[in-house]
């Protein structure tokens, strides 16, 4: 990614212009708009409209990210864009004292004497959270749980008080910012991630409206398949449907995203063939994409997931698909 494109996998195109820490999103012809994804844009802007910020809760791959750039980009405000990271103290929010600045006037008017006047100025530099206060942008902080809570404490009084505390401008007297009345926040999470996240203080919860996501109904994932991978309608009903019938083996635990199903359409559109059981290439990719083992999973159990998969794919590919039912 340059720095003049930032995007969300080409759903939401977006647009950084030089020198400016901020993105333009626009509308994409790629975004996917259902009746399910319409639903969910309406509530959420609804929610922001109302003055209250959302935040998508939902497993990988449900569109959580994709969703708030899109909802951003109906704000028409530029967007700061932040990503969750263990190692953020509030500092890396809001900003910090970034040396000194020295002004030294030497008066040297009467001949014989020189007056000599210096002065130490503090330089502090915003970070993404107060500029985006400062102006009334849009924040979209991605993954805010895999920031301590003592880091997103900052957004406490922001969301409820609409005030930003930034002691470390108290010398100037500009310790707390009214947040600019055009100001946003779209926070993501995946509350199933264990991995490098943290637990979100209730604080901060109840101060958003959590919109959970589970996967997409039938006819989304199917259209966000076909558009993002670019095969036919009917080659990605059969992906989906495979993708589908393996969610429901509980015991496998098979993890299949939109992801995972647009990577196999992509290879697929690659080769040229067909979501067919007797195109080898395709039950192949399948077996690398929706096989999702841990580096303790025996040879014999990942055989038998593959026989799954391929028993699955044969199913689904021996029946026309013709009708679409939402199951
Ligand atoms: N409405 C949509 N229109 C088009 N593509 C979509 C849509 N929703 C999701 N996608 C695509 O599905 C994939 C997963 O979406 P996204 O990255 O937004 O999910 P996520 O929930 O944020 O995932 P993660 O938790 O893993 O970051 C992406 O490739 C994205 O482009």
């Amino acid at each position: 990614m340059t720095n003049n494109q930032a995007g969300v996998s080409g759903v939401a195109v977006a647009k950084l212009p030089a020198n400016e820490d901020k993105i333009i999103p626009t509308a994409s012809d790629k975004f996917v708009l259902t009746p399910y994804v319409e639903e969910i844009v309406q509530r959420a802007q609804g929610y922001l409209k109302a003055g209250y910020p959302v935040h998508f809760a939902g497993p990988a791959g449900t569109g959580k990210t994709t969703l708030a750039f899109h909802v951003a980009a109906s704000l028409r405000r530029p967007v700061t864009l932040v990503h969750g990271n263990d190692e953020f103290g509030s500092s890396d929010l809001i900003g910090k004292d970034a040396g000194y600045s020295k002004k030294q006037v030497i008066d040297n008017f009467i001949h014989s004497v020189v007056k000599r006047e210096e002065e130490m100025m503090q330089l502090w530099v915003d970070n993404r959270l107060t500029s985006a206060c400062r102006n009334g942008d849009t924040l979209i902080y991605d993954e805010f749980n895999r920031s301590r809570p003592e880091a997103n404490n900052v957004l406490l009084s922001v969301l409820s008080e609409g005030v930003l505390n930034l002691p470390g401008l108290r010398h100037r007297g500009e310790g707390y910012l009214d947040v600019h009345p055009d100001f946003h926040a779209i926070f993501t999470s995946n509350p199933e991630e264990y991995a490098g996240t943290h637990k979100a203080q209730d604080a901060l919860l109840d101060r958003m409206i959590t919109i959970r996501l589970e996967h997409p109904d039938l006819e989304t994932e199917i259209e966000i398949v076909s558009k993002r991978s670019g095969i036919e309608w009917s080659e990605a009903q059969r992906i989906v449907r495979v993708m589908r019938t393996l969610r429901k083996v509980k015991k496998n635990q098979f993890k299949t995203t939109i992801r995972s199903g647009i990577a196999v359409g992509k290879v697929l559109a690659q080769s040229g063939g067909q979501a067919r059981w007797d195109n080898s290439n395709f039950r192949r990719t399948c077996y690398d994409l929706f096989n999702v083992v841990t580096t303790n999973t025996s040879a014999n159990n990942i055989k038998h997931r593959e026989q799954l998969i391929s028993e699955v794919i044969r199913k689904i590919c021996s029946v026309k698909l013709i009708k679409l039912d939402k199951n």
